[in-house]
């Protein structure tokens, strides 16, 4: 039977997920969140909290990392993802940026791009033109340098072929780990942008950031998390206006002033 063409209108549901690395160790009790289509939502929390290992969990790769879901569920519209598998979330609609910006070094701008549709079987050499034509539109700093080794790229570069890869996969919703780490303020904010635009094209995004300003602005609803559990969730606005938030993750003082 034919697969089912990715659903335009589907959410992805987290319900009460643990996920535990190995035999013991507990990184996610209980998380539950979900992101509506089209909908923007931020993943905030301090190193270590969950945050990477709820992506993974997402996007199927938490197998590859010795994890696994122990409890609850996990559906992206009409299917089920169990961390197992990356294939399946793909087809679905579902890609991961992973942390770090992990390009192929030694391949060219472009052909990092042809390895961001694997997984999908034989696409129509126009759908993958269409996608290689949005990605160009969205970074025009790659469309320059087609043929440059991505390992001679800049790190703003790089985050901009990772992002790229993955929308060769024409996902329905996108799962950003960290796009700003390690970036200059104003590439953070070059990176913000095309967030936000890949978001206006229709695109849902679930973004996991330490840089909490960017990610509140960007956000319709945000988490925090603590210690692999669930500490504050709620409209992004609201969440940027409370207390904790502001202290510790905008690194305000206690009377509202930025912390020096
Ligand atoms: N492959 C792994 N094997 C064992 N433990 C792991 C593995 N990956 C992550 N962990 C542990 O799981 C917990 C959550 O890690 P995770 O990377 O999800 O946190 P994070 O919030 O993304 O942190 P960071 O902001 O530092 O990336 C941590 O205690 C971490 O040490």
């Amino acid at each position: 039977m034919p697969e089912a063409p990715p659903d335009d209108r589907a959410a992805l549901h987290v319900e009460n997920v643990d996920v535990t690395y190995g035999r013991a160790l507990s990184a996610l009790r209980s998380v539950s969140l979900t992101v509506p289509p089209g909908g923007v939502v931020a993943l905030l929390g301090a190193n270590g909290a969950g945050k990477t290992t709820l992506l993974r969990a997402v996007s199927g790769t938490l197998r590859l990392h010795r994890g696994a879901i122990t409890a609850g569920s996990i559906r992206y519209g009409s299917t089920a993802l169990d961390g197992r598998d990356p294939v399946r979330a793909v087809r679905a609609g579902v890609v991961q940026v992973p942390e770090g910006r992990r390009v192929f070094a030694a391949l060219t701008v472009e052909e990092n791009l042809r390895t961001g549709g694997l997984g999908l079987g034989r696409r129509r050499p126009a759908q993958v033109q269409e996608a290689r034509d949005r990605v160009f539109t969205l970074f025009p700093r790659l469309a320059e340098r087609p043929r440059q080794a991505a390992g001679l790229l800049s790190g703003g570069e790089q985050q901009m072929l990772a992002i790229g890869r993955a929308l060769m996969a024409a996902p329905r919703l996108l799962l950003l780990d960290e796009p700003s780490l390690g970036l200059a303020p104003l590439m953070v904010d070059r990176i913000a942008e095309v967030v936000r635009e890949i978001n206006t094209q229709g695109t849902a995004v679930l973004l996991v950031e330490q840089n909490a300003g960017m990610a509140l602005s960007l956000a319709d609803h945000a988490h925090v998390l603590e210690v692999g559990e669930t500490r504050l969730a709620g409209p992004a606005a609201e969440l940027a206006r409370t207390d904790a938030v502001r202290r510790l993750y905008l690194g305000e003082s206690a009377d509202g002033q930025e912390a020096a």
